[in-house]
Order: C-alpha cells, then structure tokens, then sequence
C-alpha cells in the first residue's frame, strides 16, 4: 500500500511554475531517489511534503490522512521528517543526550534529560545500533565528523518516530567512506522506513534507489528503475541542456 501519494501537486513563485502537475507514489520500504537539472523543483517538492511550502492545488495523501493543507508540525506527528543540509543537532549536547531530546515529549532540555523513561532508553540504544554510532554515544555532537553528524540528525528523525524521511543531498561533503556507509545505513533503515532522497551522485544513487523519478521544469520528466532512466533519451536531453 502506498505511504505518500500525490496528484496534480502545483506551487507558482510569481509568474514561475516551480512544481507542476506533479504525481508521486512512495511505499513504505521505498528509497525513491528525486532528480533533475538545477531549478527543476525538488527542493520545492520536499518542501510541499513536509509543509514548509503550502501548495496552490494538489492532493496530497500520508498514511491514510490527506495532509495537503496541514501544517508543518502537523506533518511532522504524523510521521514526516525532514532532513536539511544544514544539520540542527545541539553541539554541547552528547549524541545519547541529542536522540533523547529528540525523542522525549518534554518542552525543556532539562526535564527530557531527567524523567526519561526505561522504554524510550531501549528505542535510543537501538537507534544508535541501527545508525553506527553506538561508540561516540558519549561524545559531544559539536565533536562529530561531518559524516557522523549526518547521520545522527537521520537518527534523531527515527528517534522522532518519522515513517517517511525526506532529504537534500545527504551525501554532499561526504568522504567516499563516509558515503558508503550511508549507502549501508539506507539498507537498514528501509526496512522499517521510506525514504526520498534527492541526491545528484549517480554512483550513491544506483547503490541505494529502488526507484527514481526525474524532474524537469517542474513537471515529471521520466520514472523507473536505475537502468530505465540511464537509458532514458528525455532525460539524457534534460541533463545535456537540450
Ligand atoms: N521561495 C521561492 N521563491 C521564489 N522562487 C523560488 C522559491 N523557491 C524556489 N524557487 C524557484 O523555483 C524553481 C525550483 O527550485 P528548486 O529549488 O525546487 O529546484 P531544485 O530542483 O531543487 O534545484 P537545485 O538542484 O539547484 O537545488 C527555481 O527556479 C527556483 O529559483
């Protein structure tokens, strides 16, 4: 059963139809890899699904709620997570510390880090197993690689129960290590997760996507396997420029 559905999804910036007409199936233990040339709307796209942006017309259906006018701490509780480039993990924080800020209901820093309960310890300590940083669970977040620090914010999203994670070029900045064992933590996390990524390096997205829908202009271009769209003559022409 589909997770995310969208049909005829549309935001206009002035006169400029930044996403248009835009459909989108993702099911859940799907890693959908969005792509296109610079401007043709994916940014926007996350941003309509996580509710940053509010669209001008469109549906759109998350687990069983039509959340296309919601709002985006609305979104958020129903399982929706974003991942920006720019992380917002605590620094001063140890990384146990920023998964059960992440975790608890608490509104201050202070009563997550005091009353936090035997359960929702178990649900970090098996966070931290799934995304590889066990070891640095004591470590300051401001102490953290770059890569690390990627990883613990998709952790704290998972800590946040999101059921679909959406992210911008997760692997930008990234070593060639660093990028393969995002690929790994991808595996992992897809059973239990969907994901959209929108990434521009094809050798993390053969690794990784089970599926790819190319964006041109802001409408959909292409979709299909890996295979399907390198073959692809509309998308080769997209790319080139033409
Ligand atoms: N808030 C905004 N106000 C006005 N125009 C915007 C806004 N956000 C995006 N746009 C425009 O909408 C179009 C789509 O932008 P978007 O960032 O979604 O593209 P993208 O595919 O993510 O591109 P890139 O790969 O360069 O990040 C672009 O022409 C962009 O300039």
């Amino acid at each position: 059963m589909a997770l995310l559905e969208i049909s005829d999804l549309n935001v206009q910036f002035g006169g400029l139809k930044a996403v248009d007409a835009f459909d989108l199936t993702v099911s859940k233990g799907e890693i959908l890899c969005l792509l296109g040339p610079n401007g043709a709307g994916k940014s926007t796209t996350l941003d309509l699904i996580c509710g940053k942006t509010q669209p001008d017309g469109g549906v759109i259906l998350f687990d069983g709620h039509e959340i296309s006018n919601m709002l985006e701490f609305q979104r958020a509780r129903l399982g929706i997570g974003r991942k920006f480039q720019v992380p917002t993990v605590f620094k001063e924080l140890t990384v146990n510390e920023n998964l059960r800020v992440a975790r608890s209901k608490h509104y201050r820093i202070i009563d997550t880090l005091m009353n936090f309960g035997d359960s929702n310890s178990s649900k970090v300590d098996s966070i931290l197993e799934l995304i590889g940083l066990t070891d640095r669970r004591s470590e300051m977040a401001g102490n953290l690689s770059h890569g690390e620090t990627q990883w613990l914010e998709i952790a704290m999203l998972i800590a946040q129960d999101s059921k679909l994670i959406l992210m911008d070029e997760p692997t930008a900045g990234m070593t060639i290590q660093e990028t393969q064992k995002t690929a790994e933590i991808f595996a992992t996390l897809k059973e239990e997760h969907a994901l959209i990524v929108v990434e521009h390096d094809m050798s993390f997205v053969r690794k990784v996507a089970d599926s790819i829908t190319v964006m041109a202009q802001g409408k959909k271009l292409a979709e299909g396997t890996v295979t399907e769209i390198e073959n692809n003559e509309d998308v080769k022409s997209a790319y080139l420029g033409h």
